[in-house]
């Protein structure tokens, strides 16, 4: 399929209408989160997919503004015909708690004072961004979510949502990330920090009525930063020892290297879009990220039920991929259906944003090769044998359904009643239901992949099978209509 832009979207903004409670026992009011949505969430609402940005994203992942010289951020992942298929799936992306970009940040307006926040804000941490996002997602009427996925700051949120909603999220994929923050990366935020905070314009982070804020501290602050996103081989493939608009070096501090030249660039461009305060609050919340339990990341992934992709990135060395192995390895002590893959590619840890071919086979693969836990219906109504028939039509109806499980006392299959089999009952004059289920129901495990599942409908030419487990206790339903939904492509 030919692999396409979602076009023209708009930010949304979510207003939540009570207070959040954060991590660090503080209460934010009035919190504002600003969000985007490609494709449409289908009847069933199981095709909702949560896109968490790194430290200096936006919601805006895909397709174009009006005004947008680029697309979104993830413009090679989301859109028809890739992986993040905005025709098959509804795709959600949220700009953080304490971000710049339409969400609650230190630069909003703090409702008891009426002026912006500035330092008044709150500390926020990487569980209190994915608690507002938790917000966002059940007031859209989303109950669970297919799949959450993230890189860099992006992906510590995805292993956030597994550990404080375990319930609400069938796939993870965790890409270049960590499960805590080391002390490397801790020290390159704090210098990072420290550019700002030296910057006088910076001004005890009151500075957006005054005529300059602290640009060179917040360029300085990402200058550094960008360093970390790249490879030394990339570097060296970009630029080499090239001089900018010189033969010689010039033997002063003036510029004299390609790679001064870009960094600046970098740097000023980031002025442009991010503000230094925000850059503070959300570097903090990165270094105080820590999933294990009483030094134990095993203890921190114990409640751990989603299925999980982690994609590492070779040549990066501020996410390394040895950190992710150490999540791999963690998950797998805890019989966390978990994989694990490394992209190949000289980029360094911004490979997450540039390395298409590869994220897009990956991610494709995990998402699409669907199970039927992952669509069934959990909330079935399963009936016992002596039910009279009025009342089993009158269920069918209120919760329209047209097949039912019959079941015993422990919920064991007995047999399956379908619309067809009343309208029979009335034709062929019978009473109960023994006389009208079928027996010998044709099923399927919840682990079976919904290719083995269509072929059995396809075979015997149905279009409802129960899910039960080992002891044939029913676990779920899956109709044909849930699978279409999935697989219309
Ligand atoms: C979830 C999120 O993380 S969202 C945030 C992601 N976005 C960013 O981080 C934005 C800034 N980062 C980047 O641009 C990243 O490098 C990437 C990964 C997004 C893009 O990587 P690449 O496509 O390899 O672009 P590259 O790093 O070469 O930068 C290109 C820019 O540098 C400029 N540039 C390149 N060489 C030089 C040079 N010698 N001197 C000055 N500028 C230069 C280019 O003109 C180009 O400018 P533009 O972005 O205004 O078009
Ligand atoms: N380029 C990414 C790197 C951090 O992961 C960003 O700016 O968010």
């Amino acid at each position: 399929m030919k692999k396409e832009s979602v076009g023209s979207v708009e930010t949304k903004f979510f207003n939540m209408d009570k207070d959040l409670k954060l991590e660090s026992g503080k209460v934010l009011k009035d919190v504002t989160i600003a969000y985007e949505t490609y494709g449409k969430l289908n009847k069933e609402k199981n095709n909702a997919i949560l896109v968490c940005h790194a430290l200096s994203g936006d919601a805006h992942a895909a397709g174009w503004h009006d005004e947008d010289r680029k697309p979104g951020w993830w413009e090679i992942l989301i859109g028809p015909g890739k992986a993040l298929d905005s025709e098959k799936y509804f795709i959600i992306s949220s700009n953080i708690l304490g971000g710049c970009s339409g969400s609650t940040g230190p630069s909003s307006i703090n409702p008891a004072t009426g002026k912006t926040y500035n330092l008044d804000f709150p500390v926020i941490t990487i569980k209190d961004m994915v608690k507002a996002q938790k917000k966002l997602v059940e007031n859209l009427n989303i109950d669970k979510l297919l799949a959450v996925v993230g890189g860099s700051m992006g992906g510590m949120q995805v292993l956030q949502w597994i550990v404080s909603y375990p319930d609400m999220v069938k796939k993870a994929i965790p890409i270049a990330t960590t499960a805590h923050s080391s002390p490397q990366q801790i020290a390159f935020n704090e210098v990072g920090r420290q550019a700002i905070i030296t910057d006088p314009h910076w001004n005890d982070g009151d500075y957006y009525d005054k005529e300059i804020g602290p640009r060179n501290g917040l360029a300085l602050a990402r200058m550094i930063a960008h360093i970390t996103y790249l490879s030394d081989e990339s570097m060296y493939e970009k630029f080499g020892r090239d001089l900018k608009d010189k033969k010689e070096v010039s033997y002063d501090f003036s510029m004299d290297f390609q790679v001064e030249s870009y960094l600046h660039y970098q740097g000023d461009a980031f002025v442009k879009r991010f503000d230094a305060n925000s850059y503070l609050y959300i570097t903090k919340a990165i270094d105080y990220f820590d999933l294990s339990s009483n030094g134990s990341l095993i203890e921190g992934f114990r409640n751990i039920k989603s299925k999980v992709q982690i994609i590492a990135i070779d040549s990066d060395w501020l996410y390394p991929p040895d950190q992710l192995k150490d999540v791999l390895m963690a998950l797998n002590a805890n019989n966390v259906d978990v994989s694990y893959a490394e992209l190949k590619s000289t980029y360094g840890h911004d490979a997450f944003l540039l390395e298409g071919g590869q994220l897009n086979y990956v991610v494709a693969n995990f998402l699409t090769n669907t199970l039927a836990e992952d669509l069934m219906d959990e909330n079935v109504s399963a009936i016992k044998k002596d039910m009279e028939l009025k009342d089993v039509a009158m269920l069918m109806m209120a919760d329209y359904v047209t097949h039912l499980p019959v079941v015993d006392e422990d919920n064991r299959l007995l047999g399956i009643v379908t619309a067809w089999d009343l309208s029979k009952s009335i034709a062929l004059n019978c009473s109960s239901l023994d006389e009208i289920m079928t027996k010998n129901v044709i099923t399927c495990k919840s682990d079976e992949t919904i290719d083995s599942i269509s072929r059995k409908m396809r075979e015997n030419d149905i279009s409802c099978l129960p899910v039960v487990d080992d002891d044939f206790k029913v676990e779920g339903i899956i109709t044909t209509d849930q699978i279409s939904h999935l697989l219309s492509d």
